[in-house]
Formats: structure tokens, sequence, C-alpha cells
């Protein structure tokens, strides 16, 4: 049985007052004992949810991070130093910083190794353009997404890694993917994990993210194979999250 994990992505919104207001409403209501929920803020926010967040299970999650110890990399931020402020998760090859920053699925799997010796688990994302959706290329793109990311990851650490599958036409544009296809495409990435890492592909955690609120989430998690969702518009307002937490 996988624990169901709801993260949300807050992107660049939120100054420090802003998301100590949003993490406050959040821990007012009853949140879902049963459910794993994570919020993944701005670098600068950190410290401060870090300490609002204390005494409650909500977890801390960062948007990016990179992939070497430490050094001459201007404007980076590294996994110790994420690890000091007792971040959680990190958000891997997002296609926002894939398509603006030039991650590619080199990155991703160098950042999914430092990530995972530092403790900090992975958010991997993957998913498809619509262009490569029309051609029928999903599957082709998905599955070499994800070999590109696990390739060399020890079979000890794949529990570790959580993965979320977000089509990028459905981000931030309203347009959710089908239950059907999105449980059809998560089923499918199980098995590329099972033919690396076996029987192992049933402990690992496939969210669906894209344009999910509290009006779909409820059809999307009653398909079996989804296992949370990854969230970013609906995510910065306290009740839809909550709404989204407690499905
Ligand atoms: O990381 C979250 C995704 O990009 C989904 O964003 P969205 O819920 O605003 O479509």
């Amino acid at each position: 049985m996988r624990t169901p994990i709801i993260a949300g992505n807050w992107k660049m919104h939120n100054n420090i007052e802003e998301s100590l207001k949003l993490v406050r409403a959040i821990k007012s209501y009853d949140l879902a004992k049963n459910v794993e929920k994570v919020v993944c803020v701005p670098f600068t926010d950190l410290k401060s949810v870090k300490e609002e967040i204390k005494g409650t299970d909500i977890k801390l999650g960062a948007q990016n991070m990179h992939f070497e110890e430490s050094g001459a990399y201007t404007g980076e931020i590294s996994a110790s130093m994420l690890k000091e402020i007792g971040v959680d998760y990190v958000i891997i090859g997002h296609s926002e910083r894939r398509e603006y920053f030039n991650e590619t699925d080199e990155t991703v799997n160098k950042k999914i190794k430092t990530a995972i010796k530092h403790n900090i688990k992975p958010i991997l994302c993957v998913g498809e353009t619509l262009e490569q959706r029309e051609a029928n290329e999903q599957k082709k793109i998905v599955k070499t997404q994800i070999e590109g990311a696990l390739k060399d990851i020890e079979t000890r650490d794949i529990e570790e890694i959580v993965v979320a599958y977000e089509p990028i036409w459905a981000i931030g544009t309203g347009k959710t993917a089908s239950s059907i296809d999105a449980e059809d495409m998560i089923k499918f990435i199980r098995e590329t994990i099972n033919s690396l890492y076996g029987s192992l592909s049933q402990k690992v955690r496939i969210q669906y993210g894209g344009s999910v609120k509290p009006s779909n989430i409820v059809e999307l998690m009653e398909k079996e194979e989804i296992d949370g969702a990854l969230v970013g518009g609906a995510s910065l307002k306290a009740e839809d999250f909550v709404k989204l937490v407690n499905f």
C-alpha cells in the first residue's frame, strides 16, 4: 500500500510574509493523517516555512538544487544547504526548468544522485509536450526521461524517489489529462521502472500533475495507479490545497 502524497509547488510566488500566511492557514485545518503533504516553496522562504511547520506533519520541499556539492556556481544552491534548513523533498526536472533553464535528463540524473546522497527525496518530473502527444510519441518521450533520470540509481534508493507525471500541455492551462489517460501513462511509468528494478516498482509513488484542483482530485485519486498530485496554481490557496489533501 503506497501512502498518497500531495505536494504543492508554489513556483516563483510568495515572499516570506505571504508564505507564512499561506502555511499558517493550511495548518489551521484538520489535515488527513494518512496523506503525505509537502509544500515546495521558494528558496528564500524555506527557513521561515520550516519554523512554521515545526510540530506538524507537513513536509518541506525545494523546487530545484545543483548537483555539485559546492563551488563556483553563482546563483546556485547545493543539497547540503537545503539539508541544513531541513528540506525533506526537492523537485527535480520540472518541465519549466527543462524548458527555460536547459535542464536535461543528464543533469536530472546527477541531481537525483546528489539529493539521495544527502537524504533529500527527489520528486522527479517527466512529461510530454502537446506536439509530442499529437505525434503519439508521449510514451517514447517519457520512457527516455525515466531511463535517463534513473541511470545508475542504486536499487536500494529507488523507493526514495517520487515520480510526477506532468503532461506539459496540462500545466497551468486548465486542461487536465483525463483520469484514464493519466492512469494509463502512470501505469506505463511503473512498467518502465519495473523493467529496471523489478517488483520494487510497486513501492514507487507516482503522482499526476497538471491543473489539479478540488473539482478533479477525487476522480484522479480513485485510480489505483495514481498515488497523489503535484499541484501548482491550486496549492496557492489554502482552502483548495486542503481540499486536495483531504480528497
Ligand atoms: O508543479 C506543478 C505543475 O507544474 C502543475 O501546475 P498547475 O497545477 O498550475 O497546472
